[in-house]
């Protein structure tokens, strides 16, 4: 389901034509169709009348589109709170074939995510109440479901949207063949194109809106706190600041992203001043001291992306690796990996269980006022076997 290319759009131009073909405004791809969980994030930041979206089929046609300038910007799903890394995603961002050298992270997104049973009512189908009055008029809800789905034989989703669901799927449709896809917004098209009525999607409300499906089930995520962090990739991104024009060429910050910085400190009741929020500095690198708090709020606010590789070998390699991060006091956030699938000729480090490992860190490569973000990836470079800056941006939460 991550193999194919780019998807026709409505005018049947695929979406690298498409591009060509617009206007001066900026682009930006995301998982389509519309009104995937994707395509929200992304009018959420980019608004149509400044951008134009384009729709792709998968998590690497993001990737690709964006690397090969074909859109200025890509937005890709990252992690869910309650079903964890997109792995999809992790697997472009370890770039096992030098695919994306000049991609990066510019910001992220976070999006609440309320999953829906989306299909066809049969008809005369009896409706399943979903709450009742309880005497004293107090009501209690029962179940999410809000029509009958004993009819439903499959269910289509994108396997995270799955991973979200369990508890639903497990009382609810429990033997349904589930079918992974490429997108929620997919797997409502394919619900959608059943006539049969037995197929069903986990998917959005969105969806159901744009497709003219009927809501079988709603909020039948396993958490009501759901939310997906997604994250803005562009081309460069780790040269100079200062204002931008909006093409995304990674040389210079565009007003969008300028703009995000300034809601976020006004958000923390600072006043903003471009200068100071977005300096190039290159000041000396204090001593340790590990117990000092950090002095500049640029650390706290900000957060970078690095992949590496250690010597599978080598006893103590990865706790290196981490200790650049300690000794230049950034404080890491997460850790992942994923298999590193390194073919024969890495040595010692090729074969089977062997990982890309990921970290995210609190700190900003251009707003880096004590090269504490520089000093910390200097090291990492000089412990790791392999190791990759991939992206800084401003928090949103
Ligand atoms: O399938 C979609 O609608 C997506 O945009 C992908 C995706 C994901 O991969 O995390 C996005 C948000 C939800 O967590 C579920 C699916």
């Amino acid at each position: 389901m991550e193999n194919s290319g780019l998807r026709k759009n409505e005018t049947g131009l695929d979406a690298g034509a498409a591009v060509a073909a617009t206007t001066a405004k900026p682009t930006v791809c995301f998982l389509g169709p519309v009104s995937s969980y994707t395509h929200q994030a992304t009018l959420d930041t980019f608004p149509e009348d400044k951008f134009d979206l384009i729709p792709v089929e998968t998590i690497k046609d993001i990737f690709t589109t964006t690397q090969s300038g074909r859109a200025d910007y890509g937005v890709v799903p990252f992690e869910n709170s309650s079903n964890g890394s997109v792995v999809f995603t992790l697997d472009q961002f370890a770039d096992r074939d030098g695919e994306y050298p000049d991609l990066s992270v510019c910001a992220e997104i976070y999006l609440d995510v309320h999953h829906c049973l989306l299909g066809h009512v049969p008809a005369a189908a009896p409706s399943s109440s979903s709450s009742s009055a309880a005497p004293g008029g107090v009501t209690v809800v029962k179940s999410p479901l809000i029509h009958d789905v004993s009819h439903v034989r499959r269910v289509y989703s994108h396997p995270q949207a799955f991973g979200q669901c369990t508890r639903f799927l497990r009382e609810s449709l429990r033997g349904v063949e589930t079918v992974d896809v490429s997108s929620t917004s997919r797997a409502a098209e394919l619900a959608r194109a059943d006539a049969s009525g037995e197929s069903a999607a986990v998917s959005s409300a969105a969806a159901a809106r744009t497709l003219g499906l009927d809501v079988l089930a709603r909020d039948i995520e396993d958490r009501d706190d759901n939310t997906t962090r997604f994250f803005v990739l562009r081309r460069g991104g780790g040269g100079g600041g200062g204002g931008g024009d909006g093409d995304g060429d990674g040389d210079s910050d565009p007003e969008w992203l300028v703009e995000r910085r300034r809601r976020r400190m006004e958000r923390e009741g600072r006043t903003y001043d471009k200068a100071a929020a977005d300096p190039l500095q290159e000041k000396d690198v204090e001593e340790d001291d590990d117990d000092a708090e950090p002095k500049d709020p640029a650390y706290s606010r900000s957060k970078s992306l690095a992949s590496f590789t250690v010597p599978h070998r080598h006893p103590g390699a990865l706790a290196d690796v981490l200790d650049c991060f300690r000794r230049a006091r950034l404080n890491l956030t997460s850790i992942g990996s994923r298999p590193s699938l390194a073919r024969a000729g890495y040595g010692a480090d090729a074969g089977a269980f062997r990982y890309v490992f990921f970290v995210e860190f609190e700190g900003h490569r251009r707003d880096d006022p004590e090269g504490r973000v520089r000093r910390a990836l200097d090291d990492v470079a000089r412990v790791a076997s392999s190791s990759r800056w991939l992206g800084s941006w401003v928090g949103m939460r």
